[in-house]
């Protein structure tokens, strides 16, 4: 396990590496499922972000719903109570979740059994889950994410990663999530089905998604960059479509037969990479200043096709 300070010596030798400009494309085309007559719903991914709070509606909702534009059958958010109506009004298609609870609203003694509420919640549907993102939108509340020598002893996000890691499912981690994991770096230490996305970090056994110019994706060996055209407006939300695209193509990538010469976490950033830059390249060239993050959601599906043309099995 690394400190905080290891994992800053880390980054930078994170970005001293020697990194290889990579095939994205046809690591997109190896890992995207046909479409197959023959299947039935969720066969596609089931993605569950937990995010979503008092302040942040939007990042929950960007994840979610980039997940269902990538191609994913069903995209769940688990979100405070507060959060949950706004999400549920941006959209029907999201599944919506309204469990988490903020310490406002949460009374000392009752820390405990509303955490065992909360964790049981979300082990009804853990098992069914392809992927989870932590933390778009999450908030700093301290009964959603404890802090380090905090002397509050529950927090509901630990929990929910601890059970995830235990199923063996896959988590994508960004925004609020990262603050918490720096924080207890044990919870994604050494567990080969997390991905970070910050703009600069790395942890052992974990993959790394440094966000930039270029992208660089490194599981501690390699580290690949994804240097394509994207767009120089850098809107908020942005990080919310990669983290929610990112957890489909993980998912994905998880089903792949035979050996790959890469694992699944690489491969499910470099494809979430290659295809949220060109939808953001395109929704710039039509948009251009006034280019929005949703702008660049509504670019998701074809530049998915443009890239990796969709497969119709009958
Ligand atoms: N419309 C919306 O509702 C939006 C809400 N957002 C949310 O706003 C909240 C704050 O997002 P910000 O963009 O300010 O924060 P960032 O997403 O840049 O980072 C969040 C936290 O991650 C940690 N972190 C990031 N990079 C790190 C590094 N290299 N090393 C160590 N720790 C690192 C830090 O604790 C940081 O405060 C998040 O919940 C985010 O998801 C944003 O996603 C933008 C859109
Ligand atoms: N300077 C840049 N030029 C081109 N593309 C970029 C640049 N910076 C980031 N990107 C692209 O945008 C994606 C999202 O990164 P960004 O830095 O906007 O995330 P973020 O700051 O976490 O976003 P959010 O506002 O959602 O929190 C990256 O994966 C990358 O492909
Ligand atoms: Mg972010």
């Amino acid at each position: 396990m690394v400190g905080l300070s290891g994992a800053v010596i880390r980054i930078q030798q994170f970005l001293i590496s020697p990194s290889m400009e990579v095939d994205a494309v046809s690591i997109l085309k190896s890992i995207t499922p046909s479409l197959e007559a023959s299947k039935h719903k969720g066969q596609a991914g089931k993605i569950a972000v937990v995010g979503g709070c008092r302040e942040y509606t939007g990042a929950p909702y960007f994840s979610a719903i980039s997940a269902l534009k990538i191609g994913a059958d069903l995209s769940h958010v688990f979100c405070t109570k507060d959060a949950a109506p706004v999400i549920k009004g941006y959209s029907p298609v999201l599944i919506v979740h309204p469990i988490l609870e903020e310490s406002y609203s949460v009374r000392d003694e009752d820390e405990k059994s509303i955490l065992e509420k909360v964790i049981e919640e979300v082990d009804k549907w853990m098992e069914r889950f392809d992927c989870l993102v932590i933390g778009p939108g999450l908030g700093r509340d301290p009964f959603l994410l404890v802090e380090k020598n905090s002397i509050r002893k529950f927090d509901c996000v630990s929990n929910i990663m601890k059970h995830a890691r235990q199923s063996n499912v896959p988590m994508v981690i960004d925004g609020d999530g990262l603050f918490l994991v720096t924080n207890s770096l044990d919870l994604i230490s050494g567990y080969p089905l997390a991905v970070l996305t910050p703009n600069v970090n790395e942890i052992e056994g974990a993959t790394i998604f440094r966000k930039g110019v270029s992208d660089f994706i490194s599981n501690g060996e390699t580290v690949h960059s994804v240097s394509s055209f994207g767009s120089p407006r850098r809107c908020g939300g942005q990080g919310d479509i990669l983290s929610g695209s990112v957890a489909v193509f993980v998912s994905w990538a998880r089903q792949l037969a035979g050996e790959p010469s890469m694992s699944a976490t690489v491969m499910g950033c470099i494809a979430g990479s290659v295809v949220l830059r060109k939808a953001a390249s395109q929704a710039f060239e039509r948009n251009r200043r006034s280019m929005l993050t949703i702008d660049i959601i509504q670019h998701l599906g074809t530049s998915l096709e443009e890239l990796c043309p969709v497969l119709v099995s009958r």
